[in-house]
């Protein structure tokens, strides 16, 4: 496009007015905008952009939340009305609580705590203005989102003590605190229904968690890390102590460890032979049959690149095509009758296994929810040549951004809200495609070769550095998943997957009542 607008531009007919940015009025512009104005201390028209901005993202958020109201696919089961009722309000209010979520990218990337870091620049951009009274505002504001803020309740208590500040000033505007209403007043509907009906009734990813229980302060907890770190470190000894003593069976005692058994389930590897105490790799989440149900479903519904917006279908290495399937397109395939239902909820069924596992075998006490599920193949292209040193997949963590220099900052444009990954394979008879953990500097230190059922499983941080070796022949199918610990991150697309199958599956019993082959 860019190469097409450069062509159109020096045709001497057209005029150069004529080229409008259709978007440059939007909220997103308008912030980045006031960004640029209040890096350069430019304070009266950063406060104009980011006023403008504010405006304007109020605007966008009625309309995303508007659009949750549209009908779906919903069919109404007359026995259980009230029931088919609850799972379509529920639908709404989970997509209109995604609109913060939707509501917080600018470039595509997503920025923490957007709508309540427009008020804390504002106040700081007053402050330099000197408007008194809208610095106190926009920092009351800032507030109601984020009550025990120290840097803000600090500001605060300083302002407090100039001539010029009252408490009377501390007023919170008024489109934030209905924003911040509603969707307080959202969560605990959510919680609500989960307490009332949560027998029949589960809402994914709400139960046990405290983001949906009263608390004073707005942000969701986070796992106390150190607390973790601690039990990490006394496994560890355990696990030493194991294997000096009783080489011969260790896997059983780490799974009783654990606490963590899964019929069929064997853990092949852990922390000591993986090299880094947040790993696993267990055989037997999926049997072959179910492998090739994924691995069919896959090769009927992938597209190039799927999940790796704008890199098609070579999205690590030219040598290699790579296909990508989502859940909610899985089940919307098998809504349209391209593939099976069966299949479709094989998918969800797997991932729901893959995610127990993970969450049992590392002893979470904190919910974990699914961020982000891709099923995919990456297959040798015909000229892919056996003496590559590409890999399928570069070294990489999950959750921050690998450097050069070996450091992986904990900032866009990585995924910092992931937490821990686990990757499902579905197949072997590939060439290459080891999945390996490796040193800042790549060299390896442990590998795994995937095979059907085989589950890995790590914490999403800079402690688990990985990558995958180049596949030189064939196709290698995964189902690789993300689940981060903050619900705020919960992905929508699964919870819209369920419903939707629970719909198909429905009509499907109402209609094989007449007629008994028939299929969606
Ligand atoms: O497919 C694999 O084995 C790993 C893929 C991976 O690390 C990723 O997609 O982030
Ligand atoms: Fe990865």
């Amino acid at each position: 496009m860019r190469a097409n607008i450069a062509f159109y531009r020096q045709i001497e007919a057209v005029q150069q007015e004529w080229f409008k940015d259709r978007e440059k009025n939007d909220w997103k512009h308008k912030f980045m905008d006031g960004m640029d104005h209040y890096l350069m201390n430019q304070f009266e028209d950063a406060r104009d952009s980011l006023e403008e901005a504010l405006e304007l993202w109020y605007e966008e958020y009625d309309k995303c939340r508007s659009s949750c109201e549209r009908p779906n696919n919903m069919v109404i089961n007359k026995n259980d009305l009230w029931l088919s009722l609850t799972d379509r309000y529920v639908e709404l209010l989970l997509c209109r609580r995604n609109c913060i979520v939707r509501m917080s990218h600018i470039e595509g990337r997503f920025v923490e705590q957007l709508l309540a870091n427009m008020f804390h620049y504002l106040q700081y951009v007053y402050f330099q203005l000197k408007d008194y009274p809208n610095v106190m505002r926009n920092a009351a504001t800032y507030l109601i989102f984020y009550p025990t803020d120290p840097m803000m309740t600090q500001n605060v208590d300083y302002f407090l003590t100039l001539p010029w500040a009252s408490e009377d000033m501390l007023e919170v505007r008024p489109k934030a605190a209905a924003v911040h209403e509603v969707m307080e007043l959202e969560r605990k509907l959510l919680q609500d229904i989960q307490k009332n009906f949560g027998d029949e009734f589960v809402i994914d990813g709400l139960q046990g968690n405290a983001w949906y229980q009263d608390q004073p302060n707005a942000s969701p907890p986070r796992p106390n890390e150190e607390e973790e770190e601690e039990e990490e470190e006394e496994d560890d000894e355990e696990d030493m102590v194991e294997d000096g003593e009783e080489k011969a069976e260790p896997r059983v005692t780490k799974d009783v460890r654990y606490g963590y058994n899964m019929p069929g389930v064997t853990v092949v590897k852990g922390p000591r032979d993986l090299k880094g105490p947040k790993r696993m790799v267990a055989d037997g989440i999926a049997s072959e049959e179910e492998c090739k149900m994924l691995a069919h479903l896959a090769k009927l519904g992938a597209r190039d690149g799927d999940g790796y917006k704008g890199r098609g279908a070579h999205a690590h290495t030219v040598y290699e095509r790579f296909e990508g399937l989502t859940v909610l397109k899985a089940v919307e395939l098998a809504k349209r009758g391209l593939v099976s239902v069966d299949h479709a909820e094989m998918y969800l069924n797997l991932s729901n296994k893959a995610r127990r596992y993970v969450h049992g075998y590392f002893h979470m006490k904190h919910q974990l929810f699914f961020t982000y599920t891709h099923l995919v193949c990456r297959t040798a292209e015909p000229y892919s040549t056996d003496d590559r040193t590409d890999l399928s997949h570069p070294i990489h963590a999950d959750n921050c951004h690998l450097l050069a220099d070996g450091s992986c900052p904990k900032k866009l444009p990585a995924f910092t809200w992931r937490d821990w990954s686990a990757i499902l394979y579905l197949n072997e008879g590939f060439k290459g495609g080891e999945f390996i953990f490796t040193h800042a500097n790549e060299t390896v230190q442990s590998s795994v070769k995937p095979k059907c059922g085989r589950l890995v499983g790590f914490s999403a941080g800079e402690e688990n550095l990985h990558g995958v070796r180049a596949v030189l022949k064939g196709r290698r199918c995964a189902l690789a998943m993300w689940y981060t610990l903050d619900e705020r991150y919960n992905e929508v697309e699964h919870y819209q997957a369920r419903k939707l199958l629970q719909n198909l599956k429905k009509h499907r019993t109402k209609t094989s009542k007449g007629k008994p082959k028939e299929e969606l």
